[in-house]
Protein backbone atom coordinates (compact mmCIF):
# COMPACT_ATOMS: atom_id res chain seq x y z
CA UNK A 1 0.00 0.00 0.00
CA UNK A 2 2.86 2.04 0.60
CA UNK A 3 3.78 5.22 -0.30
CA UNK A 4 0.91 6.48 -1.22
CA UNK A 5 0.21 10.34 -2.04
CA UNK A 6 -3.20 12.42 -2.63
CA UNK A 7 -3.74 16.01 -3.58
CA UNK A 8 -6.23 18.33 -3.93
CA UNK A 9 -7.09 21.41 -6.02
CA UNK A 10 -10.04 23.23 -4.07
CA UNK A 11 -13.75 21.94 -3.08
CA UNK A 12 -16.23 24.57 -4.81
CA UNK A 13 -17.35 25.41 -7.92
CA UNK A 14 -15.17 25.36 -10.71
CA UNK A 15 -16.72 27.13 -14.55
CA UNK A 16 -16.81 24.57 -17.20
CA UNK A 17 -14.00 25.70 -19.19
CA UNK A 18 -11.63 25.38 -16.07
CA UNK A 19 -12.10 21.99 -15.31
CA UNK A 20 -9.31 20.47 -17.94
CA UNK A 21 -6.51 22.67 -16.81
CA UNK A 22 -7.69 22.03 -12.64
CA UNK A 23 -7.60 18.14 -13.80
CA UNK A 24 -4.47 17.67 -15.43
CA UNK A 25 -3.17 20.30 -12.69
CA UNK A 26 -3.91 17.94 -9.93
CA UNK A 27 -2.35 15.05 -11.52
CA UNK A 28 0.85 16.26 -12.54
CA UNK A 29 1.31 17.41 -8.91
CA UNK A 30 0.61 13.95 -8.01
CA UNK A 31 3.10 12.82 -10.09
CA UNK A 32 5.86 14.43 -9.04
CA UNK A 33 4.49 13.60 -5.26
CA UNK A 34 4.92 9.86 -6.45
CA UNK A 35 8.47 10.64 -8.10
CA UNK A 36 10.06 11.81 -5.10
CA UNK A 37 8.15 8.76 -2.44
CA UNK A 38 9.35 5.97 -5.35
CA UNK A 39 12.88 7.61 -5.21
CA UNK A 40 13.27 6.98 -1.61
CA UNK A 41 11.94 10.75 -0.78
CA UNK A 42 10.22 11.54 2.59
CA UNK A 43 6.63 11.91 2.35
CA UNK A 44 7.37 16.07 3.39
CA UNK A 45 9.63 16.24 0.32
CA UNK A 46 6.41 14.64 -1.58
CA UNK A 47 3.70 16.90 -0.17
CA UNK A 48 6.01 20.36 -0.70
CA UNK A 49 6.87 19.32 -4.35
CA UNK A 50 3.07 18.83 -5.11
CA UNK A 51 2.31 21.61 -3.10
CA UNK A 52 4.60 23.67 -5.32
CA UNK A 53 3.78 22.90 -8.83
CA UNK A 54 0.24 23.69 -8.27
CA UNK A 55 1.60 27.23 -6.61
CA UNK A 56 3.36 27.69 -9.73
CA UNK A 57 -0.06 26.72 -11.96
CA UNK A 58 -1.99 29.59 -12.62
CA UNK A 59 -5.63 27.29 -12.46
CA UNK A 60 -5.45 27.10 -8.97
CA UNK A 61 -5.83 29.75 -6.05
CA UNK A 62 -2.21 29.02 -4.43
CA UNK A 63 0.97 31.18 -5.37
CA UNK A 64 0.55 32.08 -8.86
CA UNK A 65 -3.36 32.42 -9.64
CA UNK A 66 -4.30 33.35 -6.00
CA UNK A 67 -7.34 35.14 -5.36
CA UNK A 68 -7.12 38.79 -4.65
CA UNK A 69 -8.27 40.53 -1.47
CA UNK A 70 -10.27 43.99 -1.16
CA UNK A 71 -7.76 46.10 -2.44
CA UNK A 72 -6.75 43.62 -5.28
CA UNK A 73 -3.49 42.65 -3.60
CA UNK A 74 -2.32 38.86 -3.27
CA UNK A 75 -1.60 37.64 0.61
CA UNK A 76 -1.28 33.80 0.93
CA UNK A 77 -1.71 31.89 3.62
CA UNK A 78 0.25 27.93 4.15
CA UNK A 79 1.16 25.33 6.39
CA UNK A 80 3.08 21.98 6.25
CA UNK A 81 2.92 19.54 9.31
CA UNK A 82 5.23 16.41 9.82
CA UNK A 83 3.49 13.38 11.25
CA UNK A 84 6.63 11.78 12.83
CA UNK A 85 7.32 15.04 15.06
CA UNK A 86 3.99 16.90 15.48
CA UNK A 87 6.62 19.94 13.89
CA UNK A 88 4.77 22.03 11.75
CA UNK A 89 5.51 25.38 9.60
CA UNK A 90 2.96 27.93 8.75
CA UNK A 91 3.11 31.36 7.09
CA UNK A 92 0.08 33.69 6.85
CA UNK A 93 -0.98 36.77 5.02
CA UNK A 94 2.36 36.81 3.21
CA UNK A 95 3.09 38.70 -0.20
CA UNK A 96 5.65 38.81 -2.67
CA UNK A 97 7.10 35.37 -3.20
CA UNK A 98 6.02 32.50 -5.39
CA UNK A 99 5.87 29.24 -2.96
CA UNK A 100 4.36 30.08 0.36
CA UNK A 101 4.80 26.30 1.01
CA UNK A 102 8.79 26.66 1.18
CA UNK A 103 8.55 29.74 3.53
CA UNK A 104 6.09 27.72 5.93
CA UNK A 105 8.51 24.57 5.68
CA UNK A 106 11.56 26.41 6.73
CA UNK A 107 9.61 28.03 9.67
CA UNK A 108 9.16 24.31 10.31
CA UNK A 109 12.74 23.37 9.27
CA UNK A 110 14.82 26.93 11.03
CA UNK A 111 12.74 28.84 13.75
CA UNK A 112 11.63 27.63 17.19
CA UNK A 113 7.84 29.01 16.43
CA UNK A 114 4.88 27.21 14.35
CA UNK A 115 4.05 30.61 12.15
CA UNK A 116 5.12 33.54 11.19
CA UNK A 117 2.99 36.44 9.32
CA UNK A 118 2.93 39.54 7.22
CA UNK A 119 5.91 41.92 6.95
CA UNK A 120 7.75 39.25 9.56
CA UNK A 121 7.55 36.52 7.19
CA UNK A 122 8.85 38.42 4.49
CA UNK A 123 11.91 39.36 6.59
CA UNK A 124 12.79 35.90 7.01
CA UNK A 125 11.88 34.57 3.50
CA UNK A 126 14.84 37.57 2.79
CA UNK A 127 17.14 36.21 5.18
CA UNK A 128 16.71 32.91 3.75
CA UNK A 129 17.05 33.70 0.40
CA UNK A 130 14.18 33.54 -1.05
CA UNK A 131 13.45 35.94 -3.95
CA UNK A 132 11.02 38.31 -4.07
CA UNK A 133 8.95 38.48 -6.83
CA UNK A 134 6.13 41.57 -8.12
CA UNK A 135 2.62 41.19 -7.18
CA UNK A 136 1.63 41.73 -10.82
CA UNK A 137 3.52 38.23 -11.27
CA UNK A 138 1.05 36.54 -8.73
CA UNK A 139 -2.02 38.00 -10.32
CA UNK A 140 -3.84 36.46 -13.60
CA UNK A 141 -5.99 37.92 -15.67
CA UNK A 142 -8.68 35.42 -14.47
CA UNK A 143 -8.10 36.34 -10.72
CA UNK A 144 -8.36 39.73 -11.63
CA UNK A 145 -11.93 39.62 -13.59
CA UNK A 146 -13.44 37.77 -10.82
CA UNK A 147 -11.94 40.41 -7.99
CA UNK A 148 -13.55 42.82 -10.37
CA UNK A 149 -16.99 40.92 -10.73
CA UNK A 150 -17.41 40.16 -7.22
CA UNK A 151 -17.28 43.84 -6.44
CA UNK A 152 -19.89 44.93 -8.03
CA UNK A 153 -23.14 44.51 -6.07
CA UNK A 154 -25.27 42.03 -7.56
CA UNK A 155 -22.04 39.16 -7.59
CA UNK A 156 -23.38 35.86 -7.11
CA UNK A 157 -21.65 34.77 -3.79
CA UNK A 158 -21.69 31.38 -4.73
CA UNK A 159 -19.44 31.35 -8.13
CA UNK A 160 -17.11 33.74 -6.36
CA UNK A 161 -16.42 32.11 -3.63
CA UNK A 162 -14.44 29.59 -2.48
CA UNK A 163 -11.96 28.06 -5.18
CA UNK A 164 -8.87 26.21 -5.49
CA UNK A 165 -7.05 26.25 -2.55
CA UNK A 166 -4.30 23.40 -2.56
CA UNK A 167 -3.63 20.52 -0.79
CA UNK A 168 -1.38 17.38 -0.33
CA UNK A 169 -0.84 14.39 2.30
CA UNK A 170 1.36 11.75 1.95
CA UNK A 171 3.02 8.52 3.53
CA UNK A 172 6.15 7.71 2.66
CA UNK A 173 8.13 3.94 2.96
CA UNK A 174 8.79 4.64 5.97
CA UNK A 175 5.41 5.33 7.19
CA UNK A 176 5.99 8.97 7.53
CA UNK A 177 3.26 10.93 7.05
CA UNK A 178 3.09 14.81 6.09
CA UNK A 179 0.70 17.34 4.93
CA UNK A 180 1.08 20.38 2.96
CA UNK A 181 -1.79 23.03 2.25
CA UNK A 182 -1.48 26.74 0.40
CA UNK A 183 -3.96 29.18 -0.45
CA UNK A 184 -4.61 32.76 -1.24
CA UNK A 185 -7.46 32.33 0.91
CA UNK A 186 -11.00 34.13 0.30
CA UNK A 187 -12.21 36.11 -2.82
CA UNK A 188 -12.20 40.06 -1.82
CA UNK A 189 -11.16 39.24 1.40
CA UNK A 190 -10.50 41.93 4.03
CA UNK A 191 -6.68 42.85 4.34
CA UNK A 192 -5.26 41.01 6.75
CA UNK A 193 -7.87 38.13 7.01
CA UNK A 194 -6.05 35.08 7.92
CA UNK A 195 -8.31 31.43 7.23
CA UNK A 196 -7.77 28.03 8.43
CA UNK A 197 -5.09 27.14 5.97
CA UNK A 198 -2.33 27.92 7.96
CA UNK A 199 -4.00 26.45 11.52
CA UNK A 200 -3.34 23.38 12.82
CA UNK A 201 -6.26 20.87 12.86
CA UNK A 202 -7.72 23.24 10.71
CA UNK A 203 -5.75 23.74 7.07
CA UNK A 204 -4.12 20.24 8.08
CA UNK A 205 -3.09 17.44 10.38
CA UNK A 206 -0.57 14.96 10.38
CA UNK A 207 0.29 12.28 13.13
CA UNK A 208 2.19 8.83 12.37
CA UNK A 209 -0.35 7.33 14.63
CA UNK A 210 -3.15 8.44 13.09
CA UNK A 211 -3.14 9.59 9.74
CA UNK A 212 -2.78 13.13 8.05
CA UNK A 213 -5.75 15.94 6.15
CA UNK A 214 -5.06 18.59 3.98
CA UNK A 215 -8.59 20.52 4.12
CA UNK A 216 -10.43 23.11 1.55
CA UNK A 217 -13.52 25.33 1.93
CA UNK A 218 -14.72 28.81 3.72
CA UNK A 219 -11.93 28.98 6.14
CA UNK A 220 -14.24 30.69 9.08
CA UNK A 221 -16.52 28.35 8.96
CA UNK A 222 -13.55 24.83 8.70
CA UNK A 223 -11.90 26.55 11.68
CA UNK A 224 -15.02 26.74 14.08
CA UNK A 225 -15.21 22.39 14.15
CA UNK A 226 -11.44 22.34 13.26
CA UNK A 227 -12.30 20.02 10.44
CA UNK A 228 -8.61 18.05 9.98
CA UNK A 229 -8.32 17.19 13.19
CA UNK A 230 -12.27 16.57 13.71
CA UNK A 231 -11.57 13.87 10.98
CA UNK A 232 -8.74 12.62 12.67
CA UNK A 233 -10.44 12.29 15.93
CA UNK A 234 -12.80 10.04 13.69
CA UNK A 235 -9.90 7.99 12.82
CA UNK A 236 -8.98 7.12 15.80
CA UNK A 237 -12.31 6.41 17.38
CA UNK A 238 -11.89 3.35 14.62
CA UNK A 239 -13.50 5.16 11.10
CA UNK A 240 -12.03 4.52 8.18
CA UNK A 241 -10.21 7.51 6.09
CA UNK A 242 -13.19 7.87 3.88
CA UNK A 243 -15.94 7.49 6.70
CA UNK A 244 -14.29 9.72 9.02
CA UNK A 245 -13.49 12.57 6.09
CA UNK A 246 -17.76 11.91 4.90
CA UNK A 247 -18.50 12.17 9.21
CA UNK A 248 -16.21 15.82 9.29
CA UNK A 249 -17.68 17.20 6.29
CA UNK A 250 -21.26 16.23 7.22
CA UNK A 251 -21.00 17.78 10.91
CA UNK A 252 -19.79 21.27 9.28
CA UNK A 253 -22.96 20.77 6.87
CA UNK A 254 -25.84 20.06 9.55
CA UNK A 255 -24.33 22.03 11.87
CA UNK A 256 -23.04 25.26 10.11
CA UNK A 257 -24.43 24.81 6.54
CA UNK A 258 -20.79 24.59 5.27
CA UNK A 259 -19.44 23.01 2.41
CA UNK A 260 -15.70 21.88 1.60
CA UNK A 261 -13.67 19.06 1.06
CA UNK A 262 -10.56 17.22 1.88
CA UNK A 263 -7.91 14.66 1.30
CA UNK A 264 -6.78 11.88 3.68
CA UNK A 265 -4.41 9.07 4.25
CA UNK A 266 -4.46 6.98 7.22
CA UNK A 267 -0.81 5.32 8.41
CA UNK A 268 -1.28 1.76 6.69
CA UNK A 269 -2.19 4.23 3.40
CA UNK A 270 -5.37 3.71 2.73
CA UNK A 271 -7.07 7.06 1.27
CA UNK A 272 -9.79 9.06 0.52
CA UNK A 273 -10.68 12.28 -1.58
CA UNK A 274 -13.76 13.59 -0.80
CA UNK A 275 -15.80 16.30 -0.76
CA UNK A 276 -19.78 18.09 0.04
CA UNK A 277 -19.31 21.29 -2.62
CA UNK A 278 -19.94 20.03 -6.39
CA UNK A 279 -16.37 19.59 -7.44
CA UNK A 280 -13.10 19.13 -5.66
CA UNK A 281 -10.53 18.11 -8.17
CA UNK A 282 -8.37 15.36 -6.77
CA UNK A 283 -5.63 12.93 -7.70
CA UNK A 284 -3.98 9.96 -5.92
CA UNK A 285 -1.55 7.65 -6.80
CA UNK A 286 -0.54 4.20 -5.42
CA UNK A 287 1.39 1.11 -6.83
CA UNK A 288 1.95 2.56 -9.93
CA UNK A 289 -1.98 3.75 -10.43
CA UNK A 290 -3.24 7.01 -11.07
CA UNK A 291 -6.72 7.94 -9.43
CA UNK A 292 -8.51 11.25 -9.81
CA UNK A 293 -12.17 13.19 -10.83
CA UNK A 294 -13.68 15.97 -10.50
CA UNK A 295 -17.09 15.63 -9.92
CA UNK A 296 -18.85 14.00 -7.06
CA UNK A 297 -18.70 10.33 -7.76
CA UNK A 298 -16.68 10.60 -10.15
CA UNK A 299 -13.45 7.88 -9.87
CA UNK A 300 -10.84 7.49 -13.02
CA UNK A 301 -7.41 5.33 -12.88
CA UNK A 302 -4.36 5.11 -15.36
CA UNK A 303 -0.95 4.16 -15.06
CA UNK A 304 1.13 6.67 -12.96
N1 LIG B 1 -10.62 27.82 -1.11
C1 LIG B 1 -10.35 27.60 0.14
O1 LIG B 1 -10.25 26.47 0.53
C2 LIG B 1 -10.19 28.80 1.03
C3 LIG B 1 -9.45 28.61 2.32
N2 LIG B 1 -9.89 27.47 3.08
C4 LIG B 1 -9.60 29.86 3.15
O2 LIG B 1 -10.61 30.05 3.76
O3 LIG B 1 -8.71 30.67 3.13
Amino acid sequence: MLPVVVVHGGAGYIPKERSELSISGVCSAVQAGYTILQGEGSSMDAVVEAVIQMENNPAFNAGCGSVLNIKGEVEMDALVMDGKTLGSGAVSAVRNIANPIQLARLVMDKTSHACLTAEGASQFARSMGIPEVPLESLITEYSRMRWKKNLAPDANPVECQMLGTVGAVAVDKEGNIACATSTGGMLNKMEGRVGDTPIIGSGGYADNLLGAVSTTGHGETIMKITLARLILFHMEQGQSAEAASDLGLAYMKSRLEGLGGVVTVDPQGHWAARFSSNYMAWAAAQEDTLHYGLYTGEHFTQKA
